[in-house]
């Protein structure tokens, strides 16, 4: 059975009012002689976007995976809507597994059922009792949810575009109205344009639907656009968990490089000239954003 923060069972129905729905404390990760984690402390707050980022294989995922109980740590703790979900037998956790909706890299989604299909899986596993009809009409409309039309409920993951796919991986996630939303770079291999969009649903839906977002991702404009914290993975742990201002003071040598080197600056520029087109009524705005759209033309 879910509890609150002070120990009290949970509704089915009800959401966590705690401050922190993710707490991972003193984690640690071996693969044979590989240490992937040590001492790995992580808070995550209620109703934030938290940006994961890191090298590549500083272990995002392996956290991701750790969290969802996917991965068994080595040792520590990781507590979810307050409850250790290590050690948990399957059916207590059952509790809290079905309050959390994953995205992972490229969508996985089982390629010989529809995308609506796909959407039922989830809802038949926790909801067997959930008429067929009803159940189509759910992931119909979780499908247009996530921005596609809802005839997409009927194609296969093959017949949809990359960007289309995601937004269906994305559906599956929300099936069972998540209080946490995991995504693992769901913006990788979209165009701007697309990774844009992306961006711009996972605010509204957080916005919405009062998610709390896990974000692993490389995409800048992602970091500087959406998530209220970003955490840092290096050396085994999280180094720094901030905003991103806060983030680009620290002195760390991989901080410095990832958010102050070229691209950095770059995605840091775009978000700039974004907020001044919010503000384009006024005419030193308007005009700085002219200027600079006028540079920017005048380098291509
Ligand atoms: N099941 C596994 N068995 C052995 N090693 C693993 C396993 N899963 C992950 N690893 C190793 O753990 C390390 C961290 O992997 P992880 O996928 O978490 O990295 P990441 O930070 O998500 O990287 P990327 O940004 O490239 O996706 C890597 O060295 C990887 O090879």
């Amino acid at each position: 059975m879910p509890q609150d923060e002070d120990g009290r069972p949970l509704g089915r129905h009800e959401r966590y009012r705690g401050e922190f729905p993710i707490v991972v404390e003193g984690l640690e990760n071996r693969f044979g002689e590989q240490i992937v984690h040590q001492n790995l402390d992580l808070k995550v707050r209620r109703g934030e976007i938290l940006g994961v980022v890191g090298g590549s294989g500083s272990g995002k995922s392996v956290l991701m995976r750790s969290i969802i109980g996917l991965q068994v740590p080595s040792a520590g703790d990781i507590q979810v809507f307050g409850r250790s979900i290590n050690g948990a037998d399957p059916d207590a956790a059952i509790g809290v597994r079905n309050r959390w909706g994953v995205l992972f890299q490229g969508g996985a989604l089982f390629s010989t059922l529809t995308v609506g299909e796909n959407v039922q899986v989830p809802l038949k596993q926790f909801y067997p009792e959930i008429a067929p009809d009803l159940l189509e009409e759910i992931a119909r409309y979780k499908v247009m949810l996530s921005g596609l039309p809802g005839e997409a409920a009927c194609k296969f993951p093959a017949e949809l575009s990359g960007g289309m796919r995601k937004r269906a991986g994305l559906a599956r996630a929300l099936a069972l109205d998540p209080e946490l939303l995991f995504l693992d770079e769901p913006t990788a291999g979209l165009d701007p344009i697309g990774a844009a969009a992306f961006d711009h649903l996972t605010r509204e839906l957080k916005a919405t639907l009062g998610l709390t977002v896990f974000l692993i991702t490389h995409d800048l404009d992602t970091l500087h656009e959406i998530c209220d914290r970003v955490a840092v993975i290096a050396d085994r742990r999280v180094i720094a968990v901030d905003t991103v201002p806060k983030l680009m003071e620290l002195d760390h040598p991989w901080i410095q490089e990832y958010f102050n080197g070229p691209r950095g600056r770059a995605a840091l520029t775009a978000q700039a000239i974004d907020e001044l087109r919010k503000h384009s009524d006024i005419p030193a705005a308007a005009q700085a954003v002219k200027a600079l759209d006028k540079a920017e033309k005048g380098k291509a």
